[in-house]
């Protein structure tokens, strides 16, 4: 961390100070080049940082040690297997950020948040966050902070004299260093900052074969590029006043995403994607924003101990910490640390989990309960299932599924190491859900993505994405979203919840994904995440237009909030799925095979009971019964006609027969067209006695019963098998 970044609390930030809106990172003293010049990939910026650089204090590459604001770099054991990995690689650990603490320092540049409607959304996040908690009314404020969540007893309890002592010092110092910035950055700010209404030259008079303006400083000066770079968003902040005359904003857009290349050493292609994203200064703030990891955070396993007994024990450790902010019951955000977070006593013994502060944040949209069915469908290393396994008091069952068995294992072992005993563990595809089984109360789908709002932790992203993946992820989000959907039982008495979410920022893999969800499945619909904080996502970008509703998803980004770029939509299933809907795996493969479950167009498996076949039932079981099946439908067909008021006996028998699978349509088009409470009841009344129906019927298997309410629910599907049966076929492993 250079000296002056100031040590700044995750979560909504403190309000702007205006004073501040001129300052450019662009003047921070030296000590600060070498921390940017650490993530740089660029020729330009290694050259830089060999000519400007002091020799680096403490490299964080490895994670390994912790320090605060100008602080010599304490030693700090290597990081602890990953507890938290919100990145399809497994390269982008939760914990890498034990490196520096370290902030932004965005606020100057922050106009993201100018226009943020959570600013005043929750006054008492803002009287907790940002850096000047730690004043001389600290532990007022400290005890507010932590009252919130434990016993009043609780939060009557002091914080130990050291800690409080370490954290003053800490504070005192950071605020001398922080003065001393601002006023050094002001000044120079003043000083470099083109004189009034003079327009700053930012283009080059030459340009390449295609009209660009042909860049000189790249591989010339850094600091220069970086001026470059302030000026350009100045323009592009007041083009009227600012541009050149005769200049375009498409010329200076393009001057800008090439400076952001070769500045920060991003593809162009990813740099023009997240560009798109943000007006320029924010752009900016965003791309700077990913150069410093984001603060430490630790959660409290509520399973085995408070977050107040934790911290006094972290305290007693020699460690530096505070609650991560009022949103948070459980995160504590570690300052500083003697002593290696992943193999203290209290870490081994499951009292806390290293964990992105951001990660939080879907569980608390999904708000499990207690004595639910809970489907974790992408849940290694686990870092989310066990937090929901916190929130369900270990009671209910949460399915804990992931389709990589490595990361699986380590899954295991932070369900072992936790505490948690209402898991099971499963290694399927994902996408072979709800087949596997179905009828969850909520699923969480914390989607594997392409990982840009984790760049921070992993800087390879700048570079190794391409077109292909924001087509093939989008493509398998898509698919699980609507895997998620047809595996949550909207009879659900207290759920029927379904959570998205990615640590991405882009719109294919988020707005997109929930837009092409809400298209195919219209039994569901957006919720309010209840998150007190986080953007509202996109209804309308780059000439995408997207369902109003998509203003109740939620965008947190680095610059904003200083937590990791994430994603959370939160839907809501309030019906079936209709019989003739997109069936998911529909034209999909997984992981290069084709699923077995492309088999079946019609068949979109949505059924709200649990199949209680299991392998060896499905591989004994011989084929269908006609006879016996003609008994059933007979039966299912008068319970229906009872109950529509029908005398079943005044219909002919071969009649009946033939009208199953119009009755089963017609029951389905009916469930489908309901909505609300109300007509929740009915659909569950009709179901149940579907369902007695079956189990009263004498001499049909498990598996048959299953097969059975299957097919008196879709009727489509009943055509094809009854075909196949026709056709000689025995029941494929696919059905
Ligand atoms: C973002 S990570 C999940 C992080 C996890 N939720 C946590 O909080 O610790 C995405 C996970 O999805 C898994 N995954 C990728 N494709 C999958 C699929 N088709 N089915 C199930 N899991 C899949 C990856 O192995 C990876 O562990």
């Amino acid at each position: 961390m250079g000296q002056g970044r100031r040590m700044k609390k995750q979560g909504p930030p403190e309000p702007l100070d205006e004073s501040l809106v001129t300052r450019k990172r662009k003047d921070a003293p030296p000590a600060a080049v070498p921390e940017r010049t650490k993530r740089s990939r660029t020729d330009a910026r290694e050259k830089a940082a060999a000519k400007a650089a002091p020799p680096k204090k403490g490299a964080a590459a490895n994670g390994a040690k912790t320090r605060v604001n100008g602080k010599p770099a304490k030693k700090f054991a290597p990081p602890p297997p990953s507890d938290d990995d919100d990145v399809l690689s497994d390269s982008a650990d939760g914990i890498d950020g034990l490196g520096d603490v370290n902030v932004t320092g965005l606020d100057a540049l922050g106009s993201a948040s100018e226009d943020d409607e959570d600013l005043d959304m929750d006054d008492d996040d803002f009287a907790d966050s940002g850096s000047d908690v730690m004043d001389s009314d600290t532990e007022v404020k400290r005890n507010v902070m932590w009252s919130d969540d434990e016993d009043e007893e609780d939060a009557e309890e002091k914080l130990t004299a050291a800690n409080i002592e370490g954290l003053s010092r800490k504070l005192d110092m950071q605020r001398a260093v922080e003065e001393a910035e601002a006023a050094a950055e002001l000044e120079e700010a003043n000083l470099q900052t083109n004189i009034a209404g003079e327009r700053p030259k930012v283009l080059e008079d030459e340009e390449d074969e295609e009209g660009r303006p042909i860049s000189k400083l790249v591989t010339q000066d850094i600091q220069l590029l970086r001026t470059r770079l302030n000026d350009t968003v100045r323009v592009l902040d007041d083009f009227k006043n600012l541009a050149e005359e005769g200049r375009s904003r498409a010329e200076y857009r393009a001057q800008m995403l090439k400076d952001i290349c070769a500045y920060y050493g991003y593809s162009e292609f990813l740099a023009d994607k997240l560009l798109n994203l943000f007006p320029a200064r924010e752009a900016f703030a965003f791309f700077e924003a990913n150069e410093t990891p984001r603060p430490i955070v630790i959660r409290t396993n509520t399973l085995r101990t408070h977050r107040r007994e934790l911290a006094q024990s972290l305290i007693n450790r020699g460690v530096q910490l505070e609650p991560v902010g009022k949103w948070s019951k459980v995160g504590l955000q570690i300052f500083e640390s003697q002593v290696p977070l992943g193999a203290t006593p209290e870490y081994l013994a499951g009292h806390y989990i290293l964990q992105a502060a951001s990660s939080f944040l879907p569980v608390m949209a999904l708000a499990p309960q207690e004595n639910e069915r809970v489907l974790d469908m992408t849940a290694a290393p686990g870092g989310k299932t066990t937090h929901i396994a916190a929130l369900m008091k270990n009671t209910g069952c949460i399915f804990a599924n992931d389709a990589n068995k490595d990361r699986a294992k380590g899954l295991i072992g932070n369900i072992h190491r936790l505490g948690v005993k209402n898991s099971i563990v499963c290694n399927y595809s994902a996408l072979e859900f709800p087949r596997v089984m179905g009828g969850f109360d909520r699923v969480l789908l914390d989607a594997p993505c392409s990982g840009t709002g984790v760049i921070a932790k992993d800087a390879s992203v700048k570079t190794n994405k391409t077109e292909a993946d924001f087509m093939k992820l989008p493509h398998l989000q898509k698919q699980l979203i609507l895997a998620a959907i047809d595996s949550v039982d909207h009879h659900s008495k207290t759920g029927g919840y379904i959570v998205y979410s990615t640590c991405s920022v882009t719109i294919e893999e988020n707005e997109q994904v929930i837009q092409y969800a809400l298209n195919k499945r219209p039994n569901v619909k957006l919720v309010e995440a209840g998150l007190t904080f986080g953007k509202e996502g996109f209804t309308k970008i780059g000439g995408k237009i997207f369902h109003p509703s998509m203003k109740m998803t939620r965008r947190y980004y680095p610059h904003t909030y200083n937590v990791d770029g994430f994603f959370v939509a939160k839907l809501k299933k309030t019906g079936p799925t209709p019989a003739n809907a997109v069936g998911v795996n529909e034209a999909s493969s997984n992981n290069g095979k084709k699923s077995s479950s492309t088999v079946v167009n019609t068949e979109v498996v949505d059924k709200a009971p649990i199949r209680d076949e299991d392998e060896d039932e499905e591989s004994t079981f011989g084929g269908f019964d006609d006879e016996e099946d003609q008994k059933y439908m007979e039966r299912a067909q008068a319970k229906t006609m009872r109950r529509k008021g029908k005398d079943p006996k005044a219909v002919a028998p071969k009649a009946q027969s033939n009208g199953v699978a119009k009755e089963a349509k017609e029951a389905s088009a009916e469930e489908t067209s309901l909505n609300g409470v109300e007509s929740t009841e009915k659909v569950s009344s009709k179901k149940e006695k579907k369902q007695k129906a079956v189990q009263e019927a004498p001499n049909v298997s498990e598996a048959k019963v299953t097969k059975a309410t299957g097919t008196s629910k879709k009727g489509v599907e009943v055509e094809s098998k009854a075909a196949r049966r026709k056709s000689g076929g025995k029941k494929s492993k696919a059905q």
